[in-house]
């Protein structure tokens, strides 16, 4: 199994390139089910999650060409297996937005039902609810989502809890259905709004996509287009923090600085100097960053996936923070590891008071999900001496050539076996 060495100590300097969202790429590709022309995305990531589901489209019939530079073409002129099996739907979650594109495309999926994970149980009751309502008939069959409808209808959808997928697989699905659907309490993502600016491109009729409420005028079929992934806010997120918890200076390129509010105005509070333009941003900290309270909700507050980094960022800071994560019930997965370099955290129900330490010392430690891993990298760039991440097939879900973009700023990082 791979593991990360770093040696920690050194200030974090220089220039990286933000990629593709890895939250957005993931809905766009399986949009491709929705039409029999061809789809070419730009910008795609090169990440595990993204090749589990080029593998998991290719093997339903989708034509797949990916040129390494250019982006990947996806053309489901015919959709010959119209099922998503337990053994990838178990690696990758995202697995199940491929459920309202083929339930609408062709009127029958089976998508293993996800079990549980590492952060919490994430029930998928809100997509199957929506898609009933828009009159598909759903069972549970042998651990697997069996869904059909003749043709979907629109109707009006109130959903109990924002769910980004959800909203995704309902968008998705409500493009082809006979009529209008309105999504209320819809989730106000950036990535939501980058497929809906797909699927628009692709002929859909979707208008309110950013706001809670979502009007989809269903189309009687879509056509190919061209479209470019909008770059990640979260690696984005990652590599500040990255910068200002080694006590450096970074400037990142071809990212958005417009999307990232909550964590900039959080990373100003902890002392850094921020500067940003419409496609680039630049952070830097000098000396040890103040403790900052963070309490996570969707968007536009304080993301669930930057939760984790910043806890690595308390626990070296001056004071005394509390970070309160109220979008997934288990996600302090990486506070007994962070314990076990030095950090000072005492847990309480969602809640962590992180009391900041001088120092972390570096240790073997195990990564357990994607954000817990890469709060254990961010731990290994300011500890003394040497930390070693296992498990890191969760960090290559989501961050595309992790240890190249840091040691192009001068982190000591090395992947092992
Ligand atoms: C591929 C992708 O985009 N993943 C992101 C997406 O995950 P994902 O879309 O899976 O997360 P959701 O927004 O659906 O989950 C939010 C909360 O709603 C609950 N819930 C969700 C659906 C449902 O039917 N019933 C239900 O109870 C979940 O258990 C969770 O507690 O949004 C999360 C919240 O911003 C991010 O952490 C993930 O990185
Ligand atoms: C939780 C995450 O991803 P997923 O929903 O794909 O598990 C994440 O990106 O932090």
């Amino acid at each position: 199994m791979q593991k990360l060495r770093i040696e920690g100590g050194v200030p974090l300097s220089g220039e990286v390139r933000i990629s593709g969202a890895k939250n957005a790429a993931l809905p766009i590709l399986c949009a491709s089910l929705l039409t029999p022309e061809p789809l070419f995305v730009e910008n795609i990531p090169h990440l595990r999650d993204v090749t589990t589901t080029l593998g998991l489209l290719a093997q339903m019939g989708v034509a797949v060409s990916v040129d390494e530079k250019l982006g990947v073409e996806l053309c489901a002129r015919e959709l010959t297996h119209r099922v998503a099996p337990y053994e990838l739907v178990k690696t990758m979650r995202a697995s199940i937005l491929v459920l309202g594109p083929l339930l609408a495309r062709t009127g029958e999926a089976r998508v293993s039902l996800p079990g549980g994970c590492a952060i919490g149980l994430r029930p998928v009751d809100q997509h199957i609810k929506g898609l009933q309502a828009m009159g598909a008939e759903i069972a549970i069959e042998h651990g697997f989502i069996v869904a059909k409808a003749a043709r979907l209808k629109g109707t009006r959808i109130v959903m109990d809890l924002v769910t980004v997928t959800g909203t995704e697989n309902l968008m998705m699905a409500a493009t082809l259905a006979e009529g209008t659907t309105v999504l209320e309490n819809a989730a106000r993502e950036p990535e939501v709004v980058d497929l809906a600016q797909c699927l628009n491109a692709m002929g859909a009729r979707i208008a309110g996509a950013g706001s809670d409420v979502i009007t989809i005028e269903g189309v009687p079929r879509l056509h190919g287009a061209r479209y470019r992934v909008m770059p990640d806010r979260i690696e984005t997120g990652t590599y500040l923090v990255a910068a200002a918890v080694t006590g450096g200076s970074v400037r990142l390129r071809e990212t958005r600085s417009d999307i990232l509010d909550a964590v900039l105005v959080k990373l100003a509070e902890a002392g850094a100097k921020i500067e940003k333009g419409p496609d680039w941003l630049w952070l830097s900290m000098r000396g040890k960053p103040r403790a900052v309270s963070v309490r996570t909700a969707p968007y536009p507050a304080f993301p669930t996936d930057m939760q984790a980094q910043f806890m690595t960022l308390n626990t070296v800071a001056e004071g005394t923070a509390v970070v309160t994560e109220t979008v997934f019930e288990n996600r302090f997965m990486h506070v007994q590891e962070l314990r076990r370099m030095g950090a000072d955290i005492e847990v309480e129900g969602n809640t962590a008071v992180v009391r900041g330490v001088p120092r972390l010392s570096g240790a073997n430690v195990m990564a357990t999900d994607l954000r817990a891993s890469a709060s254990l990298v961010l731990a290994g760039l300011v500890a003394e001496g040497e930390t070693v991440v296992d498990r890191i097939y969760h960090i290559d879900r989501g961050y595309e050539c992790i240890e190249e973009k840091l040691t192009q700023l001068g982190a000591r990082i090395q992947r092992v076996n």
